[in-house]
């Protein structure tokens, strides 16, 4: 599936901060998004999810456009900043989202412990890791991350880095993180948001330029 987000315009409060921006996301390809604090990543995801209002902007799913929230026509899942699961235990978090428990504490065997545990119980990197997994190994067609490596472990990012290219193969995935050179090395496709607008970008030599890295 091809999911499409064009001409975004969106303004805070008479400030402009994306001027007809275009992102896509495909069945197959992991799409990466970076750019400066402040450029408006978040709200662009939020945008193509159908939970922030803007003042422009067209959605398209296989070339045909929408202008429906998607989130309410299709099985797309963000994972977002902030917590958005509910504090039960993760038996039934992992049965309502119809996810392996079994899967998720063979590859993490150190949550094995965790499995009558309510999530609150968990600490913030710990919950946010069963929040990662839960989003990406859902049934959705259109996966959208935000900031998923931020808050791991070096050896979880890792492991999420392996199931995020094993589940592109029946997923569109887009994510955005600072941790730029996670994000370079699994994605098939980079945009760089500036001034408002997104563009293709490929090496951190371009990423300099953009003045986003500074190399030594
Ligand atoms: N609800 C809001 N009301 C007013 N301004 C907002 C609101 N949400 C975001 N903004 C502004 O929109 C701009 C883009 O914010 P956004 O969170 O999308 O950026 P970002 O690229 O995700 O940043 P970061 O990398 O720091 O997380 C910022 O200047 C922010 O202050």
């Amino acid at each position: 599936m091809i999911f499409e987000l064009d001409n975004v315009e969106l303004s805070f409060n008479g400030k402009q901060i994306l001027y007809g921006l275009y992102i896509k996301a495909e069945t197959g390809r992991i799409t990466g998004i970076l750019g400066s604090n402040g450029c408006g990543k978040t709200s662009l995801l939020r945008i193509f999810f159908g939970n922030l209002s803007c003042n422009n902007k067209l959605v398209r799913i296989n070339n045909k456009g929408t202008l429906k929230k998607l989130y309410s026509i299709e099985n797309v899942k963000f994972l977002s900043q902030t917590n958005f699961l509910p504090n039960i235990s993760l038996k039934k978090l992992f049965n309502i989202y119809r996810v392996s428990l079994e899967e998720f504490t063979e590859k993490l065997p150190s949550f094995r412990i965790y499995k009558n545990f309510k999530l609150n119980e968990l600490s913030g990197g710990e919950k946010r890791m069963v929040s990662i997994w839960l989003t990406i190994k859902s049934d959705a067609k259109l996966v959208l991350l935000d900031e998923p490596f931020t808050h791991l472990t070096p050896v979880y990012t890792e492991i999420i880095k392996e199931e995020l290219i094993n589940e592109k193969k029946n997923k569109a995935i887009l994510l955005t993180d600072h941790l730029y050179k996670d994000i370079m090395e699994i994605s098939d496709e980079l945009y760089f948001i500036k001034d408002g607008c997104s563009r293709a970008v490929s090496t951190t030599d371009e990423l300099e330029k953009l003045g986003y890295v500074t190399t030594p």
